[in-house]
């Protein structure tokens, strides 16, 4: 496996319970590299973001996910895999009893961060790389959808972890409020995250281009490379 992926399936199959969901997936990406994964629905991109961060277990091929290998993850390891990976959702799963710097508050409390001034300083920083940072004391269904998401976003930043993993995250927004969330998403990958996006939002490939993969027929298929690839050569169904 190579050195510098931080992210490698090789001809690996993904399951739901006994159902092949995808098969002979190999695939390679490094730090940093912003990835959207399209496919349509029931297509498996769930299914393989779940597998890289062992929601799913992997029992074929091999898979190595920030130096954890898949195949061979221990149940008490899957927690330290997590930390280093922030999960982003279509529905915003704020705790909806509390605003927002609590609901930052409890993860950070939930990993093990003590020190209260660590902790204060660690939440301004998230809330001000999504500019939520004049909205700490307002409670989640105070805010936009948009606004949320960028809170969803600074939570899943919180352990500063290598990789974010988006299932559809600007699936309940407005055109432009997911044109907003894009752009920062791809301003954090450019700090040095990698960032795999599904979506099904086909017209942001197009106003953000990145690499792009597609869950099709069984298959993961690599759609478009920029680093290989003219930007017209995107086909999309
Ligand atoms: N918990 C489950 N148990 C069994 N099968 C499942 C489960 N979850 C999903 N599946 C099946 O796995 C396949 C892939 O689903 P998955 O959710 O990965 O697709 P998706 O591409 O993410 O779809 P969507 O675009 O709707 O989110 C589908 O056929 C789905 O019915």
């Amino acid at each position: 496996m190579s050195e510098s992926a931080i992210i490698e399936l090789k001809n690996a199959i993904i399951r739901q319970a006994d159902n092949i969901i995808l098969t002979d997936v190999s695939l390679e990406i490094g730090k940093g590299e912003f990835v959207y994964l399209i496919g349509r629905v029931g297509s498996g991109k769930s299914s393989l973001l779940k597998t890289l961060y062992a929601d799913l277990p992997l029992k074929d091929g091999s898979g190595k996910v920030v130096g954890y290998y898949l195949p061979m993850i221990k149940n008490k390891q899957v927690p330290f895999l997590r930390r280093k990976i922030g999960i982003i959702f279509q529905d915003f799963q704020l705790l909806t009893d509390r605003n927002i710097e609590d609901n930052l508050l409890f993860v950070l409390k939930a990993t093990g961060w003590k020190n209260s001034n660590d902790i204060k300083s660690r939440i301004s920083e998230v809330l001000e790389k999504v500019k939520m940072n004049n909205k700490g004391y307002k409670m989640p269904h105070e805010l936009s959808g948009g606004e949320q998401q960028r809170v969803v976003i600074a939570r899943a930043l919180l352990n500063s972890p290598d990789i974010i993993l988006a299932d559809e995250p600007t699936g309940n927004l407005d055109p432009e409020t997911s044109d907003d969330l894009v752009k920062l998403l791809h301003d954090i990958s450019k700090s040095g995250k990698t960032i795999i996006m599904a979506t099904h939002q086909h017209d942001l490939l197009k106003k953000f281009p990145a690499r792009t993969i597609e869950c099709k027929d069984g298959k993961v298929i690599e759609l478009f490379n920029p680093d290989t690839d003219e930007e017209e050569e995107i086909e999309l169904d």
